[in-house]
């Protein structure tokens, strides 16, 4: 399976192209909207939320909500598109008007400057209108449609949100994610599946106020998947490692520095007798482990665990009260840019980055086994588990 996505922030719309996925899979545009809605949630997100209700249009590749085996596109409409239609137009000519909008002073800790220089744009909103996270709304889509073919192979990921500028959410919430086995039940109860849409009260405290500071905040995510079976990804070479996968697909969201999984860099901390997962045996369910240290990857494969990855999101570098910069074309001191921006992001975060480990496993299952129907496609899955059941 591959994809690609096109689109600008302000732009007309959003384009996902996805191939590979197997014939005969039920998807249901509902629960991409679902997921979309979920991505939009969050308390500290910018105005632009409220303009936006992301819709998928599903354009090709399915008929009657079944994926035909061809590439699958699908698109959501920018609705900010009306008041940026001129500026952001991919037909009309430039106008006077237009030029006296560039955008010069870039913003620390974007790819305004960067991506100036590398593809020799002297209007930065070339670049900012790209790298902006207006994107991660089509790998969601994407990651929406992956988890239906995970659910159809018996694997369920979730992504939630621990920490918000230092602040724990809610151990209550949190608790019942510790040991999880089957997320099923958890993604089945629709109050569960909105889990910190809001953060806890004294998040929001802080969000405020950090807001009122014309600050940003970063944080802590967290994303389950269960169900894998063990084998997928290989430990023969780097390339082949799907804990490097999956890695690589977190850190490539917008802001993401950093990634560990099960018990992460408290590995740094812990002896060995308290980092490995023991190996037991019964005749019933084969191979099994009481614990999940390694976060359900063992030599870049899994282990039978649930995958479990955290991961952490720098705050948002646009600030109200804006950090020095350098104007492009002057050479002078000036305060950065500022277009209108999130105080913090970390909830629409959690649900990207349980896209990303969705579409990963889901590349990685369907490297692994025949893809061009989704019934055969199962039926290899059951006799591989079998087989390994049997060692
Ligand atoms: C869901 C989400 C929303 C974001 N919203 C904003 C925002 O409103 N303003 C901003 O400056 N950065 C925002 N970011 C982060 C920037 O897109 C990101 O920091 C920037 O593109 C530079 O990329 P890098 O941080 O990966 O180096 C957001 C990121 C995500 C994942
Ligand atoms: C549009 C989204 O997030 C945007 C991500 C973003 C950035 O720089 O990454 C900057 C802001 O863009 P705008 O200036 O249009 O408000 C966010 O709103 C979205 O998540 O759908």
């Amino acid at each position: 399976m591959r994809y690609v996505t096109a689109g600008e922030s302000h732009g007309p719309e959003l384009t996902a192209i996805i191939e590979g996925i197997p014939a005969g899979l039920h998807i249901s545009a509902d629960k991409i909207n679902d997921d979309l809605h979920r991505r939009q949630q969050g308390y500290g997100r910018g105005n632009r939320m409220k303009i936006e209700t992301d819709q998928v249009k599903i354009l090709n590749g399915v008929r009657h909500q079944k994926a035909l085996g061809s590439p699958i596109t699908l698109n959501v409409t920018n609705d900010d598109h009306a008041h940026w239609g001129e500026i952001m137009s991919p037909t009309a000519e430039e106008t006077p008007d237009n030029s006296v909008r560039k955008v010069t002073r870039p913003r620390p800790g974007h790819a305004d400057l960067v991506g100036g220089m590398k593809y020799q744009h002297t209007d930065l909103r070339n670049v900012l209108e790209r790298s902006s996270a207006r994107e991660t709304t089509m790998r969601v889509a994407v990651g929406s449609l992956c988890k239906q073919l995970l659910s159809e192979l018996g694997v369920e990921v979730l992504g939630f949100v621990r920490e918000i500028g230092g602040i724990e959410a809610d151990a209550d919430k949190l608790s019942q994610f510790e040991g999880l086995t089957d997320l099923k039940k958890v993604t089945d109860e629709s109050e569960t599946r909105t889990f910190d849409a809001d953060a806890d009260e004294k998040m929001k405290a802080l969000i405020d106020e950090t807001k009122r500071a014309g600050d940003t905040l970063g944080g802590v995510v967290e994303v389950i998947a269960t169900g894998m079976p063990a084998g997928i990804g290989s430990y023969v070479g780097a390339d082949t490692k799907l804990d490097a996968k999956v890695a690589a697909s977190i850190v490539g969201i917008n802001a993401f520095k950093g990634v560990e999984f099960g018990d992460g860099f408290q590995f740094a901390k812990n002896p060995g007798s308290q980092g490995m997962d023991e190996i037991f045996y019964s005749e019933e369910t084969g191979f099994y482990r009481k614990s999940n240290h390694l976060g359900g990857f063992e030599g870049g494969m899994t282990n039978g665990q649930p995958v479990v990855v955290k991961a952490v999101m720098k705050p948002i570098p646009t600030l109200y009260k804006p950090l020095m910069s350098v104007d492009v074309n002057t050479k002078e001191a000036y305060k950065a840019n500022v277009e209108r921006s999130d105080t913090t992001a970390v909830t629409a975060a959690a649900v990207v980055a349980e896209a990303m480990v969705a579409i990963t496993l889901a590349e990685a299952l369907l490297d692994k086994f025949d893809t061009d129907a989704i019934d055969r496609l199962k039926a290899q899955l059951a006799a591989y588990k079998e087989e390994i059941k049997k060692y």
